[in-house]
């Protein structure tokens, strides 16, 4: 079974949050399981690029907005990613170091993708999925079926996998002329609110849509930014499936980046060993309890409580709790992260940036990792802390609510709460601090949450599942 997987990121290429580690790491693990999977990628001017050797593998020119557009296809030649790799080269679109933020980031994501169906078809392969992630790939289930110059694949089962359902990717009806001419009779599935929404085009158009966690696919139909409506009606056409995580990448027991490894048997000291090293950069006392939070900088993720809430819980608990943030987002809420420091020098750290390596060493080296999340369609933070034993604090709230149970209840492992809410997040922090006085308690919960199998075998079995259904269309 031949897939293509398209999306703007992908991990180690192009990483700006969850979404590069899933197409990283699905299409590897569907290797595994005997299916041919690839990932055609736009092209990004970025350190992978530059120190791994290509092969451009097609060229051609398309018509693009009125102008002749030139592309190139490059394979990556040694495999070492475990999947086939393709980027998608255009000069003047397709050539920058940035994922987003571009002003022409609609023209971008529009000629990526019809520079890959242009190459599916002119070269005349013929995929059995074309597995589309988020808006940015958002058109081509329209297009292959809307558009007479892709007739030849109108057949091919296409499934998109909603991994952050806040964002659209929509833009004005003026830039229809950069799309090839389309069946006019169903330009209507391309809009919403009086726009192109990809995002909207695509859960209708695709064979299948998917969310990364069953409780994300509910909460679509009351919280999705406008798309509520469009949610309820297909709500019958989505399947939710939990994330996995690369455990090749994310495993305590060989990774290279953090300060020592471990395993179950040698956890207490392991963990140990990196909160000291973690602890010592940072200029905090390793004997207190850890809290961290590592993520983008945005409301979502409840970043904008995290300086009040971190603030009053080292007030409520003077001397007992530390706290480092890692993250880059919201100027507003780094700025806001930047000012606290004064004001709780003993207690508090941050690192306002993206930095892997680091995240790594908070993973293995914190005793909590915080998720105050508002929206949160899966979450991997809370499953690569359980992969090194560090105890989630989390909002019951989409892919958090389907993976983490309240070690208060049955079999439970994490500390769960109801709100994204500074009170929440106060009393989630005095569970935490008296969960950390137990050490035989809390030591047991890190055996058991490092027990836990999270690994990608589940979930990507589910996803070869429903291909299979798409294509014995059943
Ligand atoms: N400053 C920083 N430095 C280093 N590393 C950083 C970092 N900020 C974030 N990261 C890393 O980025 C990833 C974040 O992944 P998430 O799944 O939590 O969030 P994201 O919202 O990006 O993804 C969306 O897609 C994913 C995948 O489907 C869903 O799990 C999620 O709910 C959805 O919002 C983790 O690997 C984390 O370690």
């Amino acid at each position: 079974m031949k897939i293509y997987h398209l999306a703007a990121e992908c991990y180690p290429i192009a990483k700006v949050g969850g979404l590069a580690d899933v197409v990283g790491a699905l299409p590897k693990y569907q290797v595994k399981a005997g299916l041919q999977a690839a990932v055609a990628l736009p092209f990004y001017n970025r350190k992978f690029v530059k120190e791994n050797k290509f092969d451009v593998v097609f060229k051609a020119s398309t018509m693009f907005g009125g102008n002749r557009m030139e592309f190139e296809v490059w394979k990556e030649t040694t495999d070492k990613l475990g999947f086939e790799l393709y980027l998608i080269h255009i000069p003047g679109l397709l050539d920058r170091k940035e994922i987003y933020s571009y002003p022409d980031e609609n023209e971008q994501f529009m000629a990526y993708q019809l520079a890959f169906l242009d190459w599916i078809n002119w070269s005349q392969q013929s995929p059995d999925i074309i597995h589309c992630h988020d808006h940015h790939a958002g058109l081509v289930p329209f297009l292959l079926q809307h558009s007479a110059i892709y007739s030849r694949l109108s057949n091919t089962p296409t499934v998109f996998t909603i991994h952050n359902g806040q964002y659209h990717g929509a833009f004005s009806w003026t830039k229809i002329k950069y799309l090839p001419e389309i069946d006019m009779l169903h330009a209507g599935l391309l809009d919403w609110a009086g726009g192109i929404n990809p995002l909207a085009s695509a859960v209708r158009c695709c064979s299948a849509y998917t969310t990364v966690s069953p409780s994300y696919m509910d909460e679509l139909s009351w919280q999705s930014n406008g798309l509520e409506p469009l949610f309820q009606m297909e709500r019958h056409r989505g399947v939710g499936i939990v994330n996995g995580i690369d455990t090749q990448v994310w495993d305590p027991a060989t990774d290279p980046m953090i300060a020592g490894n471990f395993t179950i048997k040698t956890l207490v000291k392991g963990k140990q060993k990196n909160k000291e090293a973690l602890c010592k950069r940072f200029e905090l006392d390793h004997k207190l309890p850890l809290i961290s939070f590592i993520g983008r900088l945005v409301d979502d993720k409840g970043a904008d409580l995290l300086a009040e809430a971190i603030n009053r819980a080292i007030n409520e608990h003077p001397g007992k709790v530390n706290f480092l943030v890692l993250g880059t987002g919201d100027p507003a809420i780094e700025q806001s992260l930047i000012d606290l420091a004064p004001h709780q020098p003993n207690q508090y750290r941050s690192f306002i940036g993206y930095n892997e390596e680091l995240s790594h060493l908070i993973y293995a080296g914190s005793d909590f990792l915080l998720m105050p999340s508002r929206v949160e369609p899966c979450g991997l933070n809370q499953l690569y802390a359980l992969r090194y034993g560090t105890i989630p604090m989390v909002h019951r709230t989409g892919g958090l609510r389907d993976t983490v149970i309240d070690f208060g209840d049955e079999g439970g492992y994490g500390i769960c709460f109801d709100q994204t809410s500074i009170d929440d997040i106060c009393y989630s922090v005095s569970r935490a601090v008296a969960l950390y006085q137990d050490s035989g308690h809390l030591n047991l919960l890190r055996t058991h949450v490092m027990e836990l199998d999270f690994s990608w075998d589940r979930s990507a079995k589910q996803y070869i599942d429903l291909y299979e259904r798409l294509i014995n269309n059943i």
